[in-house]
C-alpha cells in the first residue's frame, strides 16, 4: 500500500489546497446561523431595517465566498484524484508488460482489466473525496458544538448527548454494513469476469447454443450480488432516518431547554434558531463522514488489489546481451534444445521432458503431435516467454536467458495460434515486427502468406482499416496477415504456431512453397497436427505427452517412429504417406 503514496508526488499543492479550501467553506458556513441569529434577535426585534440590509449582504458575501472556496477545492481535489488516478493506470499497464506469462497465467487478464479499469477509478473518487471531506467534515463538528457552546453552555449539553447518539448510530449501521459492501465488490468482480468472458467468446456462445446455459450462470452470480446488496442496503437505509430521528429529538430537546432560558431573558429567539441549525450541520457533517468513510474504505480495498499486481514480480531476469542477425550468421544451429525439461507452474505434469534437438540455420523444422503434447509450449521457450527448469535453450549459439528480451525477440517472426490484430490500418499491423517498414517488404511478405491477392482488392490497400481484433477479415485473412506480419524485416527465425489452420489445402500448399523458397538464411518452425504441413521439412520432431519421441525426415519417421507412423495413417492413406 505504501507504494501508492508515492503517487501523489506531484500533487503536494493540490494536496494541501484542497483540503484548506473546504475548511474555510466550513468556516463561512459556521457563522451563517449566528448571522441569521443577530438578524432575529438584534434587527427584527428592534426593527432595524438598515441592520437587516446590512446582515443579509453579510450572508450573501458569506454565500458567495464561501461557494469560491468550495469550488476551489473542488478543482484541486478532482485534479489530484485524475492526476493519481492516471499515474497510477500508466505505471500499473507498464507493471503488467513487464510480467512474464506465469505470472500473466496466474492472475489472469479480466482481472487485470478489472484492476486497472474499475479498481483505479474507485481509488480516484476517494482520494477527490478524502481531499474534500476528510478536514471539513471533522471541523464542522467540533466547530458547530463550540460555537452551541458560546451561545449556551447549558443546552450545548444536550447538543452533545444527541450527537453522541447519530455517532453512535452512524457506527453500528457502518460495522454491519462494511463487510458486507467489500462482499458487494467481490460479486461486482465475478460479474465483470463473467460478462467479459461471455461477450468475448460471443461467437463461440453462440455456435454451441450456449446462450441460456450462460444466462443462467449469469443470472446466478447477479443474483448474488443483488441479495448481497439489498441486505446492505436495507441496514444503510436506516441510517438517515434513524439519525435524522435523533437529530429532530435533538431539535425538540434544545427548543425545549431554550424556552425557560428565553422566558428569563438568558437566550434569544435567533439565539435558539441558530442552535437548532447548528444541530443541522453537524447532522449533515455526521452522515458526509459516514459516506467518506466508506467511499475511503472502497478504496483501500481496490488499492489493496492494484498493489497486489504491483508485488508480482517476474520470477525471470533478462539478459543483458544483445542478440544480432551477426551471431546468427556465425553459428551453425539458428536454435537448439539441451536436455530441456519445463512444467508450468501449479502443474503436477512436466509439458516438456528431456528434449534435445539441433535446429540448423536456414532449416525447416517440422514440430508435430497430438493436442497437449506441448508443441505450442516448446516453441514458447524459444522466445523465452516461459524460463525452463533443466537443461537450456540456445539462440545463435548462446543461452536464451542470456540476452536482452528485445533483442532475442527481434530475431523471432512468431505466429501464434490465435491470429490476433490490432486495431489500425493493414500497414500499421504489418509494421509490428520493423517499424517504418517500407510498402515493398510488406508487399513482399504479404506475397509470401499468400494475402497479396486479397490485400489488393481492398479500397484503400495497405491503408485499410482493421477493426478491433481485426473482426472484419475472414478467419483464414487474419491467419495470413499474421504470418505475413511475423515475415516482415526477413528475421532470422521464424515460428508458425499451427498458424495455417484456417486455410484451404492450396493456399497452404502454396504458403509452404513460399516459405521455402524465401530464404536460405531464415529458419521456420513449422507446428502443427497436419502431417501434410511438416512432411516437406527438413527436420520433423514427433511429441507424445512432452516427451521427443522421434526426430528425422519424414522418410526416416515414418519406417523408425511408430506415433509419427500412426500420425500419418490416421490421415494419408500409405501410398500417400510414402509418396512425396
Ligand atoms: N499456461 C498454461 N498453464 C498450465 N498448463 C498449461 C498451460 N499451457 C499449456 N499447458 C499444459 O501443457 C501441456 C502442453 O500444452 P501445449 O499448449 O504446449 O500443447 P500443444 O501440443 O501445443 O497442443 P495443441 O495442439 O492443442 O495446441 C498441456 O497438457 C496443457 O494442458
Amino acid at each position: 500500500m505504501k507504494t501508492l503514496l508515492k503517487y501523489f508526488k506531484g500533487f503536494e499543492k493540490e494536496t494541501i489546497i484542497a483540503p484548506l479550501f473546504k475548511m474555510l467553506e466550513a468556516c463561512f458556513e459556521l457563522f451563517v446561523p449566528l448571522v441569521t441569529a443577530r438578524i432575529i434577535d438584534i434587527g427584527i426585534k428592534s426593527s432595524d431595517r438598515r441592520y437587516i440590509l446590512h446582515q443579509g449582504i453579510l450572508l450573501v458575501i458569506l454565500g458567495i465566498v464561501g461557494l469560491i472556496c468550495s469550488l476551489t477545492a473542488q478543482y484541486f481535489a478532482a485534479k489530484a484524484g485524475m492526476g493519481v488516478g492516471a499515474n497510477l493506470r500508466r505505471d500499473l499497464y507498464h507493471h503488467i508488460n513487464t510480467l512474464d506469462y506465469e505470472a500473466l497465467d496466474r492472475t489472469g487478464t479480466s482481472t487485470l482489466i478489472t484492476r486497472i479499469t474499475g479498481d483505479i477509478n474507485t481509488i480516484q473518487t476517494g482520494i477527490n473525496l478524502f481531499l474534500r471531506l476528510f478536514m471539513r467534515a471533522p471541523f464542522l463538528v467540533v466547530g458547530a458544538t463550540i460555537m452551541a457552546f458560546f451561545i449556551s453552555p447549558k443546552v450545548t449539553m444536550f447538543f452533545v448527548i444527541a450527537l453522541a447518539l447519530i455517532g453512535m448510530t452512524i457506527t453500528i449501521v457502518m460495522k454491519w454494513t462494511m463487510p458486507r459492501y467489500k462482499k458487494v465488490q467481490e460479486f461486482l468482480d465475478q460479474v465483470v469476469l463473467h460478462t467479459s468472458e461471455n461477450y468475448s467468446g460471443a461467437r463461440v456462445v453462440r455456435a454451441f447454443a450456449r446462450e441460456e446455459d450462460e444466462y443462467q450462470e449469469f443470472a446466478k452470480v447477479n443474483d448474488q450480488l443483488f441479495l448481497t446488496q439489498r441486505k446492505a442496503g436495507r441496514v444503510s437505509g436506516l441510517l438517515n432516518p434513524l439519525t435524522y430521528a435523533f437529530a429532530n429529538l435533538g431539535i425538540v430537546v434544545i427548543m425545549i431547554a431554550s424556552a425557560d432560558e428565553v422566558n428569563i431573558g438568558g437566550l434569544g429567539q435567533g439565539e435558539v434558531i441558530a442552535l437548532t441549525n447548528y444541530m443541522t450541520q453537524v447532522l449533515l457533517a455526521l452522515l458526509i463522514m459516514a459516506n467518506l468513510i466508506i467511499s475511503v474504505t472502497r478504496a483501500f480495498s481496490s488499492a489493496a488489489r492494484v498493489s497486489e499486481v504491483f508485488a508480482l514480480k517476474p520470477k525471470m531476469v533478462e539478459g543483458e546481451r544483445a542478440v544480432s542477425e551477426a551471431v546468427m550468421e556465425k553459428s551453425e544451429a539458428a536454435v537448439a534444445f539441451d536436455h530441456v525439461s519445463f512444467t508450468y507452474h501449479g502443474q503436477a505434469k512436466a509439458a516438456l521432458q528431456d528434449i534435445s534437438f539441433q535446429a540448423k540455420r536456414g532449416s525447416t523444422i517440422g514440430v508435430i503431435g497430438g493436442t497437449g503434447s506441448g508443441k505450442t509450449t516448446l516453441v514458447n521457450l524459444i522466445e523465452r516467454f516461459y524460463d525452463v527448469d533443466c537443461g537450456q535453450v540456445l539462440v545463435g549459439n548462446t543461452n536464451v536467458k542470456e540476452y536482452t528480451y528485445h533483442s532475442l525477440r527481434a530475431l523471432i517472426g512468431l505466429v501464434p495460434q490465435k491470429a490476433v490484430l490490432f486495431t489500425g490500418t493493414i500497414r500499421s499491423n504489418m509494421q509490428w515486427r520493423k517499424p517504418g517498414a517500407s510498402d515493398e517488404e510488406i508487399w513482399a511478405a504479404l506475397k509470401l502468406a499468400q494475402a497479396k491477392e486479397f490485400v489488393e482488392k481492398k479500397t484503400n490497400q495497405l491503408a485499410e482499416r482493421v477493426q478491433a481484433e481485426g473482426k472484419n477479415f475472414s478467419g483464414g485473412q487474419r491467419q495470413r496477415l499474421t504470418i505475413a506480419r511475423a515475415f516482415v524485416g526477413n528475421p532470422p527465425v521464424v515460428i508458425l504456431d499451427d498458424s495455417a489452420s484456417a486455410l484451404d489445402f492450396a493456399t497452404d500448399k502454396a504458403l509452404r512453397q513460399g516459405i521455402k523458397n524465401h530464404s536460405h538464411e531464415t529458419t521456420t518452425f513449422l507446428v502443427s497436427q497436419r502431417v501434410s504441413t511438416v512432411r516437406s521439412a527438413d527436420q520433423i520432431l514427433v511429441l507424445d505427452n512432452g516427451l521427443l519421441v522421434g526426430k528425422g525426415t519424414h522418410e526416416e519417421l515414418f519406417s523408425t517412429c511408430q506415433i509419427y507412423r500412426e500420425i500419418c495413417l490416421s490421415q494419408l492413406s500409405k501410398e500417400e504417406a510414402l509418396t512425396s
